[in-house]
């Protein structure tokens, strides 16, 4: 069996198809693979603090979390969305369990900087109820808040969260987001990158070109290859297929690759 992690952007979340939610449900009762959502949700999290007049902004893609954030942030990502991901599954005739890293616990996180208040990192995952969720053939949908020992709960990103769930159960690591993957702008237009290394994706957050809600991605891309990971994936959200092609080991996306595999 292998894993896959897919981490699902809240960027996208609302734009994804059926045939997204079908060849999940397909890939589960059809092959070798597991998947394992992962889902964020930024901008709907951004939308709930607006309704409660509640500010919030961002250092380097994470957004700064106080108390009163976290309590909205939870309540968008392990609530409506989670449950909105389960349901769709079902309705496309798979089975599926929604929890959050603090269910098991799964997640296990310390603070990431005071600055950022409740910004969570991982530092331990246990595996051990995705196992049983695996046992029970249904796929698990993951949202990125996490408990320290103390009982604190944390806002995770959640390409970090998904980077850290790919590193415990060495599996691939795929990110659906809303665009074709790292885009540049050039002298003949706009390209996208088919592959990059640490190197390049460093000279690209430099140039300015890798900005924003990229920059967790990217990193979050380069910590499972240093973990060991053979390779990471930026995929578009909106066309479907681009998951069966990577998947055929074909190209799509952006893939993030160690530096002695780039000629390869
Ligand atoms: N070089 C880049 N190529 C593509 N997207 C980029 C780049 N730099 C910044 N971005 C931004 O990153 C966004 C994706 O990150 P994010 O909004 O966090 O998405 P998600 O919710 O899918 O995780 C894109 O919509 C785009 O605005
Ligand atoms: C600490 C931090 O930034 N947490 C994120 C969690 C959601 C997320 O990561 O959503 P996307 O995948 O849509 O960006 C946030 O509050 O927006």
């Amino acid at each position: 069996m292998t894993f896959i992690i897919i981490k699902i952007g809240g960027s996208v979340l609302n734009k994804l198809s059926d045939s997204f939610y079908e060849t999940l449900v397909k890939m589960k009762q059809e092959t070798d693979y597991q998947p394992v959502l992962v889902h964020g949700g930024g901008p709907e999290i951004t939308e709930a603090l607006k309704k409660w007049e509640i500010s919030s902004t961002f250092v380097n893609g994470l957004r700064v979390t106080t108390d009163e954030v976290l309590k909205i942030a939870e309540m968008v990502l392990s609530g409506s969305l989670n449950k909105r991901i389960v349901s769709n599954i079902q309705r496309i005739g798979g089975k599926s369990i929604g929890l959050s890293g603090i269910d098991g616990p799964l997640l296990t996180v310390s603070q990431v900087d005071p600055r950022l208040g409740f910004v969570g990192k991982v530092e331990s995952v246990n595996p051990a109820w995705l196992h049983s969720i695996f046992g029970q053939g249904a796929i698990p949908v993951i949202s990125p808040i996490g408990i320290d020992p103390s009982g604190q709960k944390y806002n995770i990103n959640a390409d970090m969260a998904a980077a850290s769930i790919a590193i415990a159960l060495n599996g691939k690591l795929a990110f659906i987001s809303d665009i074709p993957g790292v885009m540049e702008e050039t002298e003949q237009g706009s390209i996208v990158h088919p592959k990059l290394t640490k190197v390049q994706i460093n000279r690209l957050i430099e140039k300015g070109v890798i900005t924003g809600g990229m920059i967790p991605k990217v990193q979050s891309a380069l910590s499972v290859l240093e973990a060991g990971v053979k390779e990471a994936v930026i995929l578009n959200g909106s066309k479907p297929k681009d998951l069966l092609t990577y998947m055929d080991g074909l190209d799509a996306g952006t893939r993030i690759i160690r530096e002695e595999v780039y000629n390869v």
